[in-house]
């Protein structure tokens, strides 16, 4: 029998990772090559010309999968009974600037759909914030919609996850499948901890630790660490433009081992609401390693903490802390 189409909305549509993810999505790369889709496509007034351009070229692109296309400037008309909320929208930000020096235009922004997604969205909706600082806009998301439940309110650190694994795999000349769990901690931020204490890799002698193959302690500890967290910027750097091909297949990634479950024996790094694991304070969407099944994360429990991953977690949950409340005074 034919599926149900899946509502996706993706707001920021007509900006670069809009115009990268739509035709993911429409080719099944987020949620499957046998899941119908109807994509629809938020952006502000200057750019509905942009994005009328996109909703032609969705339609030329002939997509077996697309079902319809809503692309709209109307925020309540774009969140009626979404099933997915890709929230891009928003500003980057340039060269020299930290993520969090766009947080007065953004957590606005975050602020106002919130409760758009709240009334319109179908029961049930998953939203998964990519714009920056992105958990403190997911953050404030979550608080101005009060009846999402918070299991259902995300951020990308998926992108980080993947930046980390490439690294490895480049240092180890290894194929990227071949090293797994990897763990983004915090914030999406140059503070994040990219943690390689639990990571595998597939070896012909069967599975490994990270660490003792690597056998460079001071290059995890320290290279490794700072290039992850400086990738965004160095992205900047080289294409004066922040990274969009690769946020929106991490995008992808993130919502289809949400909704379809992650691998047995891995994990994925998912910003998410802290329920006080590992001693990270609650009231932050901070990221953590995650399994899903059925459509549910849930945080893996009982990993080893060493002194230094310890002082790196707590480093990223303070700026955190102090994201939300400068976010807060923002709203004021
Ligand atoms: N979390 C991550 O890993 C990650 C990775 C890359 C980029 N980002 C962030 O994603 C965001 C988008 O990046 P981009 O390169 O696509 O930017 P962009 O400027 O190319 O596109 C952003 C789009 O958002 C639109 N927009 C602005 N305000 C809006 C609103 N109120 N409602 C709907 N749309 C609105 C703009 O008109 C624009 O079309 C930025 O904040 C960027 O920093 C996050
Ligand atoms: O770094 C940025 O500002 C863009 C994005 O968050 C990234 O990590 O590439």
């Amino acid at each position: 029998m034919a599926k149900n189409p899946v509502r996706v909305l993706v707001t920021g549509a007509a900006g670069q990772i809009g115009y990268a993810i739509v035709p993911m999505i429409a080719r099944g790369v987020m949620l499957g090559p046998h899941q119908p889709v109807i994509l629809h496509m938020l952006d502000i007034e200057p750019a509905a010309e942009a994005l009328n351009g996109v909703r032609m070229e969705l339609i030329d692109a002939a997509f077996p999968l697309l079902k319809g296309v809503v692309a709209t400037t109307d925020v309540e008309e774009a969140c009626k009974d979404v099933n997915i909320a890709v929230m891009v929208g928003g500003f980057p930000r340039k060269e020299g600037m930290e993520r969090k020096d766009v947080m007065s235009k953004n957590v606005s922004i975050y602020k106002a759909q919130a409760s758009a997604l709240e009334k319109h969205a179908a029961p049930n909706c998953k939203v998964l914030v990519v714009a920056n600082p992105a958990n403190t806009n997911a953050l404030i998301l979550k608080e101005f919609s009060p009846s999402i439940p918070e299991k259902n309110i995300t951020c990308l650190t998926r992108l980080d996850h993947n930046r980390a694994l490439g690294q490895i795999s480049g240092r180890l000349n290894v194929h990227v499948s071949d090293v797994k769990n990897v763990i983004i901690w915090g914030n999406h931020s140059s503070t994040q901890y990219p943690d390689v204490n639990h990571a595998t890799v597939t070896t012909s002698s069967g599975e490994k630790p990270v660490r003792e193959v690597v056998a460079d302690d001071q290059w995890l500890n320290s290279e490794f660490i700072t290039t992850v967290q400086q990738r965004g910027a160095a992205i900047i750097k080289a294409r004066k433009l922040s990274s969009a091909l690769s946020a929106a297949s991490a995008a992808c990634d993130h919502i289809r081992d949400w909704v379809l479950g992650t691998p047995k024996g891995s994990w994925v790094s998912m910003g998410v609401y802290s329920d006080g694991s590992y001693g990270i304070p609650e009231g932050l969407i901070y990221s953590f390693p995650v399994t899903c099944e059925k459509g549910e994360w849930s945080i893996v429990k009982g990993l080893k903490i060493d002194e230094f991953s310890r002082a790196k977690m707590d480093a990223t949950a303070k700026e955190l802390i102090e994201e939300k409340s400068l976010a807060k005074s923002c709203l004021n």
